[in-house]
């Protein structure tokens, strides 16, 4: 663990879009290094952090000295940010953040099996308490499943060839590292694209170990609810079914409907839907300094009520 860093995506847009104040209560669902929290932090707003990796858990600690009861951590997964938040005996937040993913400490603990450029067992699991590892879904899924793992991020003939190379390997004996995997996927595509040939497969199987896309639909209603007039929903996603699903929860519980009303109800703005939506791309500059944040976008949807927008 030591030596691994996280550098915080977005953070200047996401203080400039999302305008953290003082006295405010904001959810951090994915503390990771704690650079999103040190931010709001320093804005002066009271922090409940919450994160399902063990490791960030340790790091809080370290922050807690610092900043003693305006900081707050819990081991969970964001999903469950309404009984955390009750827990904290708050009714309602200003803010809630969520920067998608896994953070780049993850990334590069050879041990945690997240990346292919070290060989390890393929574990994948943010909470090493879950029980699933990559290896045992590798081994447990049928061919359809396995098609439909890795369609999230690659086309439908891509994700047959991949499911049938996991097939192919799995009759030789168990997948249970990455370099066996990505043996089996080297052998499955041509080796003159761009990207690495396991670029896409490893990022499917890490969001299915971890169910990303499940999570982040749950949370998603959880997080509006919680929202006080006024309130703040940020979402940084670092992959494109993540940040369609984003855009489409905004947008579909945007108080200015983008589509005309079929129906006289539909005119009507929802009760205590987003009034204002933002979206923010990273910095040519930030880009050059972090090529990590070139995938990243940031999208705000602000509460209707509060401050005048
Ligand atoms: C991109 S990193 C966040 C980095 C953080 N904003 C920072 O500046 O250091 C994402 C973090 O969220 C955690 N995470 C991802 N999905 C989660 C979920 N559903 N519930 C709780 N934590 C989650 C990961 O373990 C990881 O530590």
């Amino acid at each position: 663990m030591d030596g691994l860093r996280h550098e915080p995506v977005l953070l200047r847009e996401f203080l400039e879009a999302a305008a953290p104040a003082q006295g405010e209560r904001w959810i951090d669902g994915t503390f990771g290094f704690g650079g999103h929290t040190s931010a709001l932090l320093a804005c002066g707003c009271r922090v409940l952090a919450m994160d399902r990796d063990p490791e960030a858990e340790q790091r809080a600690a370290l922050l807690g000295n610092v900043w003693g009861d305006r900081f707050r951590f819990v081991r969970r997964n964001f999903v469950e940010m309404a009984a955390a938040a009750v827990e904290m005996g708050w009714g309602s937040v200003e803010g809630v953040l969520l920067d998608l993913g896994i953070s780049s400490g993850q990334l590069e603990d050879p041990s945690r099996g997240f990346s292919f450029r070290w060989d390890a067992p393929l574990d994948m699991r943010m909470d090493s308490a879950s029980p699933m590892t990559a290896g045992d879904l590798l081994q447990d899924l049928g061919e359809a499943d396995l098609v439909r793992l890795f369609s999230t991020t690659s086309s439908p003939g891509e994700s047959r060839r991949l499911a049938r190379a996991v097939l192919r390997a799995r009759e030789k004996g168990r997948l249970r590292t990455t370099g066996e995997l990505v043996a089996a996927i080297g052998a499955a595509r041509p080796s003159r694209r761009r990207i690495h040939p396991a670029t896409r497969a490893f990022l499917a199987l890490r969001m299915a170990v971890n169910d990303e896309l499940g999570s982040l639909e749950r949370a998603l209603p959880a997080a509006l609810r919680l929202l006080s007039p006024g309130g703040r929903l940020a979402v940084i996603s670092f992959q494109s079914e993540e940040d369609r699903r984003v855009k489409h929860f905004l947008r579909g519980q945007s108080c200015r409907r983008l589509k005309e009303p079929t129906a006289p109800e539909e005119a009507l703005p929802l009760a205590g839907g987003f009034a204002r939506l933002v979206r923010v791309l990273p910095s040519e500059e930030e880009i050059l300094r972090n090529p990590r944040s070139r995938s990243a976008r940031l999208r705000v949807g602000w509460k209707e009520g509060g401050r005048d927008l």
